[in-house]
């Protein structure tokens, strides 16, 4: 990493808020409208995520409702792939493949149109955070079931403490911009 790099991922961590007992008491909740709303921040934080897939032919970027969206969408442009958005229940017409998943208490489900994906088409996943890793998982178990290769997955902060890079595991690269 340049001096440069090291700059700059300094300036977007800038952009992004840590808020206290939100949703709930004792999680630190990571913020990170501040660095969309502005816009050298948003741009040099697509370009970072962008970077390291260059070069790699990435047909597909599979984005996790809702703030997956958000990154996902800019990320396919910069990429110059196509997206598709993979959602929580009742919000695609079927036909639909969904995959369940355990969150801290309860669980939910991810759904994409069974078509979404082409068998073999060269895909990426991006979130916006990785916590525990249930979602980003469920997500690759999606990807699979659609018939899509997985390139990997690319999340915007990582929040090391909750290890789900762990539970991501090492058969496919996850790579973070920022860890907290
Ligand atoms: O690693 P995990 O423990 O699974 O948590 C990470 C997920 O939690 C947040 O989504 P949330 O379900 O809050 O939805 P949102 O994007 O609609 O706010 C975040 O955007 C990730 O998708
Ligand atoms: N602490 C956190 N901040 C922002 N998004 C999250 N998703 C799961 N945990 C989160």
């Amino acid at each position: 990493m340049t001096g440069e790099d090291v700059l700059r991922l300094a300036a977007l961590r800038e952009g992004i808020r840590a808020v206290p007992d939100f949703p709930v008491p004792g999680v630190v909740f990571r913020d990170l409208t501040p660095l969309l709303a502005d816009r050298a921040a948003f741009a040099a934080c697509i370009e970072a995520l962008a970077s390291p897939w260059r070069g790699q032919d990435v047909q597909a970027v599979c984005g996790i409702e809702s703030r997956g969206f958000i990154f996902g969408a800019a990320l396919a442009r910069e990429l110059d792939a196509g997206f598709v958005p993979l959602r929580k229940p009742g919000k695609l017409p079927p036909p639909v493949v969904e995959v369940d998943y355990a969150l801290e208490y309860g669980t939910d489900r991810l759904q994409a149109r069974n078509d979404a994906l082409r068998p073999g088409q060269r895909t990426l996943l991006i979130d916006d955070v990785l916590a525990t890793g249930g979602t980003l998982c469920a997500a690759r178990a999606l990807v699979a079931r659609l018939g899509g290769a997985l390139l990997g997955a690319q999340v915007v902060v990582e929040l090391d403490a909750l290890r789900g890079r762990m539970r991501w595991g090492e058969g496919a690269p996850l790579r973070a911009l920022l860890h907290f």
